[in-house]
């Protein structure tokens, strides 16, 4: 009797029975049909990826390095010469389904190609290296500081602080800030943090996200601090962090 198809998992499960596996060269693989190939594959929860390679060789090392501390003797480096084997080129016939980084094949090793891994199918993911997730995203990747208006050279020479007087927002500067006039490296990260969420309530409830009557007392005072949550704001009204930008 035909076993039951199971979901297919690199290395833990059989994609298909005995009869429908055929050669390809000397890699024995399976041979989905359509129907199979354009079936989405079921969640994975948990799956170890075993492999990797592709990578230019000096940079592979290092992360073969990395990965062999985490997968021990269970990591195997493939060539592309191998992984186009066992994908039969990347054939579009064997695409499992495409993410971010690039395509993914469904492939099938055979208990030759490594001593010590066993024939099993495998997904392969091809990175499109013109794709905007993958090289590009990280090498375009440019570190900003945004600047709300606070931003100061730091002091130089001997010199232990810089002289300013406060500047910033009612409702987005740390309260600290504002009552002290000196900034501390957990206000400022905590102001960033808060900024977000002010300005997204800002921009969805069309309030100011302290009310506009705030005092500088009340807003050094944190516990006082005077936030705009109502929910079913008249989202007509225009923003007033938006039309104070415009
Ligand atoms: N091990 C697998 N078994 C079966 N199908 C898979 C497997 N891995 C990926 N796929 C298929 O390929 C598709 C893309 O997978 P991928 O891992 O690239 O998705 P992603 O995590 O959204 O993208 P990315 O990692 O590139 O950001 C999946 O939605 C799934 O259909």
């Amino acid at each position: 009797m035909k076993e039951p198809s199971k979901a297919w998992r690199p290395f833990t499960a059989n994609c298909c029975s005995t009869e429908d596996q055929t050669v390809f060269k000397n890699f024995s693989r399976c041979k989905p049909s359509r129907s199979d190939l354009s079936k989405n594959i079921a969640p994975l929860p948990s799956f170890r990826r075993l492999s990797f390679s592709d990578l230019s060789r000096s940079s592979s090392v290092r992360i073969n390095e990395d990965l062999a501390q985490s997968f021990g003797s269970d990591l195997f480096d493939f060539q592309l010469s191998e992984l186009r084997a066992i994908t039969q080129n990347f054939s579009s016939n064997f695409l499992l389904g495409e993410g971010g980084f690039g395509t993914v094949h469904k492939g099938y090793v055979d208990d030759h190609l490594r001593l010590g891994l066993k024939a099993q199918p495998v997904a392969v993911k091809l990175l499109d290296i013109e794709g905007l997730q993958g090289h590009r995203e990280w090498l375009e990747f440019t570190a900003k500081l945004s600047d709300f208006g606070l931003a100061k050279m730091g002091p130089e020479g001997s010199n232990t602080h810089v002289s300013t007087r406060v500047m910033g927002t009612y409702g987005y500067a740390a309260p600290e800030y504002i009552s002290t006039d000196r900034p501390r490296m957990p206000m400022i990260v905590e102001t960033l943090e808060a900024l977000q969420h002010y300005k997204d309530m800002a921009v969805t409830s069309g309030h100011w996200p302290v009310s506009q009557k705030s005092t500088r007392n009340k807003v050094s005072n944190n516990s006082k601090m005077n936030v705009n949550t109502r929910a079913g704001a008249n989202h007509k009204q225009p923003s007033p962090v938006l039309s104070k930008k415009t």
